[in-house]
């Protein structure tokens, strides 16, 4: 048996390579774990926003799963732009008895304002795909959503992660801190105890695809072995250098890039492995 270890994101592309599955496989490759992808939807996008998406039948998405599942079965997944009910229904259906970690990123709607998911599916991610995610990775817009109250306070983090838990069924939550004031705090609950990782409010708009890398690297994690507070924390770090070292590439939301540093030439001293 192999000790490699591999991890499947489930998700739309970004051409400019910032978000989506570009970034989930640049965040797998720099955690040493083997990157695969399915393509559920292939958006016209870049730092300014998404021009268009064109959605893949899904008989051609379950193809493209049974090819990788049945030949290199992952040991760990996540899915991240699923936009319709059927696909979100055909994604249940596949993991539901996987017996590996699952990490959800409920993309609604990019940082550019359009939208990746049809309304009308929210209801269906939360009640067909939260009940099986070992981690649910919501920003603050889609954890109000997930739980129909608005959140301003650390508080709230903590009552909508309850929730998120207790009442959606998901195994554990992340709620991020990113749209929140002041610093960046994210609020772990795993239904027993809460964690909290924090880190300044690093001051730039070059944020393109921090969701989507943020929940690779705790899919890779997972994927290692290591525990989901583990798995949280060194994601945490990883992203705010990732922010930190963010490229000023494009004309709008240059892209989180962990690696940004050494493509920049910078130094490496200081940076957090
Ligand atoms: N300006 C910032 N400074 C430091 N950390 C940040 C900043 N913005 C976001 N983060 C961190 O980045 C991670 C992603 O959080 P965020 O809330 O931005 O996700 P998101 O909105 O889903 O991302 P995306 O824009 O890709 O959809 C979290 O750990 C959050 O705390
Ligand atoms: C395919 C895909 N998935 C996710 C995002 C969210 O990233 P962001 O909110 O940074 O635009 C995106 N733009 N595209």
């Amino acid at each position: 048996m192999s000790h490699v270890k591999s991890a499947l994101t489930i998700a739309g592309t970004d051409p400019s390579g910032g978000a989506g599955i570009q970034a989930d496989l640049k965040t797998f490759q720099e955690r040493e774990v083997y990157g695969m992808s399915v393509i559920t939807s292939v958006v016209a996008q870049n730092t300014i926003g998404v021009q268009r998406v064109i959605h893949l039948p899904i008989d051609f998405i379950e193809e493209q799963f049974d090819a990788v599942w049945n030949d290199i079965k992952p040991n760990a997944i996540k899915t991240g732009m699923i936009a319709t009910n059927e696909m979100m229904k055909l994604i249940a259906h596949k993991i539901k008895d996987s017996q590996i970690p699952y990490v959800i990123d409920p993309v609604m709607i990019a940082k550019s304002g359009d939208p990746l998911m049809e309304e009308a599916s929210r209801a269906v991610i939360r009640d067909t795909l939260l009940p099986l995610a070992t981690v649910v990775t919501p920003n603050v817009p889609e954890a109000e959503w997930l739980v129909n109250f608005s959140i301003k306070t650390i508080e709230d983090q903590k009552e909508a992660a309850r929730v998120i838990v207790h009442q959606l069924g998901a195994q554990s939550v992340v709620v991020k801190g990113g749209h929140m004031e002041g610093e960046a705090k994210d609020v772990l609950y795993d239904g027993e105890a809460f964690h909290y990782f924090s880190s300044e409010r690093i001051d730039t708009h070059h944020t393109h695809g921090t969701g989507c890398t943020f929940s690779a690297c705790i899919t890779a994690e997972l994927a290692k072995g290591r525990t989901i507070k583990e798995s949280v924390e060194l994601s945490k770090r990883f992203i705010t250098d990732a922010i930190k070292y963010s490229l000023e590439l494009g004309k709008g939301n240059g892209p989180t890039n962990h690696w940004g540093y050494r493509l920049q030439g910078l130094p490496t001293k200081g940076v957090r492995q």
